[in-house]
């Protein structure tokens, strides 16, 4: 997958989307993904973090390094976290960069509507492919009094002038998070790059969700997560015989046991 040809699936196919963080969760979602995003959920998911602030550059470039090196077909989008790129164009840029240098992924993604096209243009013409993200944005999380839903019809035109700032800017693609339905069908409408939706209906050009909350991983999960997947009984299923086995001493069993030569 490249940049272009992702564009060109506006209004398609859908584009099909996932969170990965680690390099064997890529290699398995991008079997069947168009787009993988280290996204910045990783503090949570994968930290046990409260919320997405306390996420840094070191983080986000070890995690998008092992997803690189999982990933042989999809676009691989790295989240640019808090602190590392609202102060101006260019430190955006030179963490971005550094982000691009380091792990090898061929874009980033960054929180923020009209307020960064400044910074989305900045970037986008000098070569790093922008992944904008409106509506719901977790990183202003202390503004917003917690991470809520925009369904307030009054809410609505504003975020449509997001999304054609970051269109206008030169973003390739936007996440739509956490919307009505009604307005996402407005925004996909409106502009003329992908919309990428999370808790934002079917009225998309695709879909993203946070892997460990599809699977059954990660146990408080918001109310548009739909769970494919029950990995966390899976997992305590295996380390409860696992530990019954050990207590019982029928592991390791001959099979498991190295012979004298
Ligand atoms: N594991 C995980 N999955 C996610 O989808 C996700 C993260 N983490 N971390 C960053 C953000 C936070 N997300 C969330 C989390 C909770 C709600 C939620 O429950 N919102 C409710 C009300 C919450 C409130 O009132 O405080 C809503 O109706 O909007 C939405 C998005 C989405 N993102
Ligand atoms: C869920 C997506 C869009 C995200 O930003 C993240 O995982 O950090
Ligand atoms: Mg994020």
């Amino acid at each position: 997958m490249t940049v272009p040809a992702f564009m060109a699936r506006k209004g398609g196919d859908p584009l099909v989307c996932l969170t990965s963080y680690t390099a064997h969760v890529a290699r398995i979602c991008d079997e069947v993904c168009d787009l993988l995003l280290v996204g910045d959920s990783l503090g949570m998911v994968i930290h046990g973090m409260p919320n997405t602030l306390g996420v840094t550059l070191e983080h986000m470039i070890m995690h998008g390094q092992a997803v690189v090196r999982g990933a042989e077909r999809s676009l691989v989008v790295v989240d640019m976290p808090f602190g590392s790129f609202e102060e101006s164009p260019e430190v955006a840029f030179r963490n971005a960069s550094r982000v691009v240098k380091e792990t090898g992924c061929h874009a980033i993604k960054l929180e923020g509507g009209r307020e960064m096209a400044p910074t989305i243009q900045y970037l986008a013409r000098r070569g790093i492919p922008v992944m904008a993200h409106i509506g719901l944005m977790p990183q202003a999380m202390n503004t917003a009094g917690g991470f809520k839903a925009v369904r307030d019809e009054a809410q609505f035109d504003a975020v449509v002038d997001d999304a054609k700032a970051v269109e206008e800017a030169g973003a390739f693609s936007v996440v739509v998070e956490g919307v009505a339905a009604p307005l996402a069908d407005r925004i996909t409408h409106a502009i003329s790059i992908p919309t990428i939706g999370i808790g934002a209906s079917a009225n998309c050009d695709g879909q993203i969700l946070v892997f460990e909350d599809m699977v059954g991983l990660f146990p408080t999960v918001p109310s548009f997560v739909k769970r494919y997947g029950t990995m966390e009984e899976m997992m305590r299923h295996a380390v409860t015989t696992y530990a019954t086995e050990v207590q019982a001493r029928s592991f390791p069993g001959d099979e498991h046991t190295y012979k004298k030569k």
